[in-house]
Protein backbone atom coordinates (compact mmCIF):
# COMPACT_ATOMS: atom_id res chain seq x y z
CA UNK A 1 0.00 0.00 0.00
CA UNK A 2 2.87 2.79 1.17
CA UNK A 3 4.52 1.40 -1.80
CA UNK A 4 1.74 2.53 -4.18
CA UNK A 5 4.02 4.87 -6.89
CA UNK A 6 0.63 7.03 -7.41
CA UNK A 7 0.80 9.58 -5.27
CA UNK A 8 -1.28 9.46 -1.76
CA UNK A 9 -3.96 11.86 -1.43
CA UNK A 10 -4.35 13.10 1.95
CA UNK A 11 -7.84 12.32 3.44
CA UNK A 12 -7.28 15.45 5.73
CA UNK A 13 -6.86 17.47 2.19
CA UNK A 14 -9.99 15.79 0.90
CA UNK A 15 -12.03 16.58 4.32
CA UNK A 16 -10.94 20.04 4.37
CA UNK A 17 -11.92 20.35 0.91
CA UNK A 18 -15.24 18.97 0.71
CA UNK A 19 -15.90 21.08 4.40
CA UNK A 20 -15.07 23.92 2.13
CA UNK A 21 -18.22 23.00 -0.18
CA UNK A 22 -20.50 22.37 3.09
CA UNK A 23 -18.90 26.23 4.50
CA UNK A 24 -20.67 27.52 1.20
CA UNK A 25 -23.39 25.20 1.12
CA UNK A 26 -24.49 26.42 4.55
CA UNK A 27 -23.90 29.67 3.65
CA UNK A 28 -26.25 29.97 1.37
CA UNK A 29 -28.67 28.07 2.07
CA UNK A 30 -29.13 30.66 5.55
CA UNK A 31 -29.27 33.51 2.99
CA UNK A 32 -31.96 31.72 1.57
CA UNK A 33 -33.81 31.27 4.53
CA UNK A 34 -33.31 34.82 5.97
CA UNK A 35 -34.92 36.05 2.40
CA UNK A 36 -37.68 33.62 2.88
CA UNK A 37 -38.77 34.48 6.12
CA UNK A 38 -38.60 38.44 4.34
CA UNK A 39 -41.26 37.37 2.47
CA UNK A 40 -43.21 35.61 4.90
CA UNK A 41 -43.35 38.17 7.65
CA UNK A 42 -44.75 40.54 4.77
CA UNK A 43 -47.43 37.99 3.91
CA UNK A 44 -48.23 37.86 7.97
CA UNK A 45 -48.45 41.14 8.03
CA UNK A 46 -51.22 41.07 4.84
CA UNK A 47 -53.15 38.07 6.82
CA UNK A 48 -53.00 39.96 9.85
CA UNK A 49 -54.20 43.37 8.13
CA UNK A 50 -57.08 41.60 6.21
CA UNK A 51 -58.31 38.82 8.97
CA UNK A 52 -56.77 36.14 6.94
CA UNK A 53 -55.91 32.78 8.83
CA UNK A 54 -52.29 32.48 9.67
CA UNK A 55 -52.31 28.98 8.08
CA UNK A 56 -53.40 27.60 4.61
CA UNK A 57 -53.44 24.08 4.57
CA UNK A 58 -54.56 23.71 0.88
CA UNK A 59 -51.32 26.21 -0.52
CA UNK A 60 -49.30 23.64 1.93
CA UNK A 61 -50.09 20.11 0.40
CA UNK A 62 -50.03 21.90 -2.91
CA UNK A 63 -46.59 23.00 -1.99
CA UNK A 64 -45.34 19.52 -0.44
CA UNK A 65 -46.52 17.70 -3.43
CA UNK A 66 -44.38 20.09 -5.57
CA UNK A 67 -41.45 20.25 -3.47
CA UNK A 68 -41.83 16.07 -2.80
CA UNK A 69 -41.86 15.73 -6.65
CA UNK A 70 -38.41 18.24 -7.20
CA UNK A 71 -36.75 16.33 -4.67
CA UNK A 72 -37.20 13.14 -6.36
CA UNK A 73 -35.62 14.64 -9.37
CA UNK A 74 -33.10 15.67 -7.39
CA UNK A 75 -31.98 12.88 -6.10
CA UNK A 76 -32.83 14.10 -2.40
CA UNK A 77 -35.39 11.78 0.35
CA UNK A 78 -38.85 13.53 -0.75
CA UNK A 79 -40.02 12.46 2.87
CA UNK A 80 -36.71 14.81 4.00
CA UNK A 81 -37.92 17.74 1.83
CA UNK A 82 -41.02 17.42 3.37
CA UNK A 83 -39.81 17.38 7.07
CA UNK A 84 -38.12 20.39 6.30
CA UNK A 85 -41.39 22.33 4.78
CA UNK A 86 -43.13 21.50 7.68
CA UNK A 87 -40.39 22.45 9.93
CA UNK A 88 -40.24 25.55 8.25
CA UNK A 89 -43.60 26.58 7.88
CA UNK A 90 -44.43 25.95 11.68
CA UNK A 91 -41.93 28.94 12.64
CA UNK A 92 -43.90 31.13 9.77
CA UNK A 93 -47.18 29.92 11.23
CA UNK A 94 -45.91 31.57 14.75
CA UNK A 95 -44.57 34.41 13.42
CA UNK A 96 -48.45 35.02 11.46
CA UNK A 97 -50.32 34.45 14.60
CA UNK A 98 -47.56 37.16 16.58
CA UNK A 99 -48.60 39.51 14.21
CA UNK A 100 -52.03 38.58 14.25
CA UNK A 101 -52.09 39.49 17.91
CA UNK A 102 -50.60 42.78 17.50
O1 LIG B 1 -48.51 31.23 1.50
C1 LIG B 1 -48.98 31.53 2.61
O2 LIG B 1 -50.19 31.76 2.77
C2 LIG B 1 -48.09 31.61 3.77
O3 LIG B 1 -48.50 32.05 4.82
C3 LIG B 1 -46.72 31.07 3.64
C4 LIG B 1 -46.63 29.60 4.08
C5 LIG B 1 -45.16 29.18 3.78
O4 LIG B 1 -44.30 29.50 4.60
O5 LIG B 1 -44.93 28.59 2.72
C6 LIG B 1 -46.88 29.53 5.55
C7 LIG B 1 -48.09 29.20 6.08
C8 LIG B 1 -49.20 28.72 5.27
O6 LIG B 1 -49.90 27.68 5.89
C9 LIG B 1 -48.79 28.39 3.89
C10 LIG B 1 -47.60 28.75 3.36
Amino acid sequence: MTDSPVAAVDPREVLAGLRGSIDNIDAALIFLLAERFKATKQVGVLKAQHGMPPSDPTREEQQIARLKRLAAEADLDPEFAEKWFNFVVAEVIRHHTAAASG
